[in-house]
């Protein structure tokens, strides 16, 4: 909580100015109908007199993988004042380093576990390790991140009337029974599996974003993410696209997991951004999918990343539970936010590869 006390310098004229801009920004859309069941408490946040935003953004997690790449977006709009609370767990402070000391861009080293008090309007809430190795590595903690991390997240938005997006995933349908999945499907998971830390946590989260929507009237908007590749993912996150491209790069065997038939779908992350802001300023709660329906075995997914013959593919164990076909039906995310994937799988890898190349130091042949 040490950074937050940076904000409690008072500028009461300012703070009054500030509520008064954000109701009429409320009434204009006519969305923001949490406040009135519960307006926001009155606390004197204001930190800087020079500076007027518009909107107020705090993204949890921010400094990892699609958390940046959101940054970045929101950061496009001169309007709008970004704050970032990330734990590093996964994320890098490299990710971010174009917006560190720049006058609309603020870092807090924040674990969501623990409150967090930050006068915003907006919450896009993604903390949470996404990538199997990690949220297994220690599981009682990705719980705790995903439901403690989602309360205090939630009593934020309630506190100061902000509107709140939380990243949930594919991973609610589990081993999915329907193909391909809608967001009307309960899922199929496992509650005592090694992955249940992540998925069943995922889904309390979304259970208290509605428990808190139909209490207290908060604003919620829920996005279930599919699998999403593209630059800056962590070299050794040990996701099935960063693991091929970085074993192809350094010319070792692709690590195709058993039985190598299972199947996923791969958003691009600028695809899987732009999604998450048209959710969060849309009508819409959700759930709604934002993913590529484009659908691969990882076996065909080995053969479009491996272009130099000599690269061998090599079949290894896979790990418990891992689902076996996975495909969002995207109709609402198209119906209800215009939204649709607009790069090819064969056209994000290269984006990627490039990235990674850089990142290893590996010459183009
Ligand atoms: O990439 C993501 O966005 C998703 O990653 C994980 O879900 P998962 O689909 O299991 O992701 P991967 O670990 O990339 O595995 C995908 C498939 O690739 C296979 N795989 C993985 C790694 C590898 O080296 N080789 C390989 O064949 C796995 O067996 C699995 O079938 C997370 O659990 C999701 O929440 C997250 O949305």
């Amino acid at each position: 909580m040490v950074a937050v006390k940076r904000f409690h310098l008072i500028f009461p004229e300012d703070f009054q100015e500030r509520i008064c801009n954000k109701k009429k920004r409320m009434s204009a859309n006519g969305t923001d109908n949490s406040s009135s069941k519960k307006p926001p408490s009155p606390s004197p946040l204001r930190f800087s007199k020079f500076f007027q935003s518009n909107m107020r953004i705090l993204v949890t997690g921010g400094a990892g993988f699609i958390g940046s790449h959101l940054v970045d977006k929101l950061m496009e709009n001169e309007k709008n004042e970004v704050i970032v609370a990330d734990n590093y767990f996964t994320g890098t402070k490299e990710n971010l380093k174009k917006w560190i000391g720049h006058p609309r861009f603020e870092l807090i080293r924040h674990d969501v576990t623990e409150p967090l008090l930050v006068e915003v309007d907006r919450i896009y809430h993604l903390a949470c390790p996404a990538s199997p190795i990690f949220y297994k590595y220690n599981p009682v903690k990705t719980i705790k991140t995903n439901v403690i991390g989602t309360l205090n997240m939630l009593g934020l938005a309630k506190r100061v009337g902000a509107r709140i997006l939380l990243t949930s995933t594919s991973e609610v349908y589990g081993d999915p029974l329907e193909h391909p999945q809608k967001e009307s499907y309960w899922g199929n998971v496992n509650p005592i599996g090694v992955r249940s830390c992540y998925d069943e946590g995922k889904r309390v989260a979304e259970t208290l974003m509605f428990d808190y929507h139909r209490q207290h009237g908060i604003e919620i908007r829920i996005a279930r993410i599919f699998n999403t590749y593209g630059p800056r993912m962590n070299i050794d996150d040990g996701r099935v696209v960063s693991n091929f491209i970085a074993q192809a790069l350094r010319n070792e065997p692709l690590t195709v997991q058993l039985p190598g038939t299972q199947t996923r779908s791969f958003c691009y992350v600028s695809d899987m951004v732009d999604g998450l802001i048209r959710l969060m300023e849309g009508e819409n709660t959700g759930p709604i999918n934002i993913g590529n329906p484009g659908e691969f075995t990882m076996i065909e997914l080995a053969e479009a990343v491996k272009e130099n013959p000599e690269v061998k593919i090599s079949m290894v164990e896979n790990t418990p539970d891992d689902p076996r076909q996975r495909k969002p039906d995207i109709t609402k995310a198209k119906e209800l936010l215009g939204w649709e994937p607009k790069v090819k799988l064969r056209d994000g890898l290269p984006l990627m590869e490039e990235d990674f190349r850089l990142r290893l130091g590996v010459p183009r042949s």
